[in-house]
């Protein structure tokens, strides 16, 4: 598993602290993150991958710094957004999945390779050449873990990628993210896709109030919200 490590992380967006003063090592294989609406999860998830760089301390994996080597950081750590309309870039399906390895060097053979296992994995081999605006929800949200996936990366960090679904979709979504052997780090308001992870971590009001396993840390944040 990758290390990820914030050291004495504060953020702040204009005058508005958003984090402060988080110390986190991350190993482990299954990482959730809870919060109340604009606690700093995804400010905190963003960090990870150096789309957000603190305004004070360091986020680091496996000793590269985000705000220092951010290209480096971001062919290790994948990032899949809330709404997979966002992340879409490509006409059809098999394509955006290709996308990210465009300029990889890599023989064209062994991207298609990897394009249609992934397609095939996700159930989504029929739809190749398929406009990608056409999938269903659940379907471009595979659609979008396939783009970030096809690029190998060590850690998929997923911010509330299931919100956006209805329940068929979101448990097909959260029953793939539970079997990916990369390490996942997902922050969620549905709190019964944590029950097997192996630690959850509760921000409140941009601080960390619990980091504990799932159902200590899920009681301490029914606790917060009262
Ligand atoms: N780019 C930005 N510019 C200004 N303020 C921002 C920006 N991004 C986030 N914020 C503010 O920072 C605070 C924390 O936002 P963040 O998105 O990290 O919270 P969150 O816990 O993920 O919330 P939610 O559960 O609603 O997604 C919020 O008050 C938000 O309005």
């Amino acid at each position: 598993m990758s290390e990820i490590c914030f050291a004495g992380v504060h953020h702040w967006f204009g005058e508005r602290v958003v984090l402060d003063g988080i110390d986190l090592t991350l190993a482990e294989p299954r990482v959730g993150v809870v919060g109340a609406n604009g606690s700093g999860k995804s400010t905190l998830a963003r960090m990870i991958n150096g789309l957000v760089t603190p305004s004070q301390g360091t986020v680091t994996v496996d000793g590269l710094d985000t705000a220092r080597e951010g290209k480096q950081v971001r062919r290790r750590v994948g990032f899949v957004f809330t709404d997979p309309d966002n992340q879409i870039v490509m006409p059809t399906v098999a394509e955006d999945v290709a996308f990210s390895l465009r300029k990889s060097g890599l023989p064209k053979d062994e991207i298609r390779s990897r394009v249609d296992d992934l397609l095939e994995r996700f159930g989504l081999a029929g739809h190749a050449d398929h406009p990608a605006h056409l999938l269903s929800g659940g379907q471009k949200q595979l659609l979008a873990l396939a783009a970030v996936l096809v690029a190998r990366p060590a850690v998929i960090v997923a911010d509330e990628p299931t919100t956006l679904l209805d329940l068929r979709n979101s448990r097909e979504v959260a029953g793939i993210l539970s079997t990916l052997p990369e390490q996942v780090v997902l922050v969620t308001h549905q709190l019964d896709l944590l029950d097997d992870f192996d630690r959850v971590v509760v921000v409140h009001k941009g601080r960390i109030a619990a980091d504990d396993t799932p159902a200590v840390a899920v009681r301490r944040y029914r606790e917060l919200l009262g």
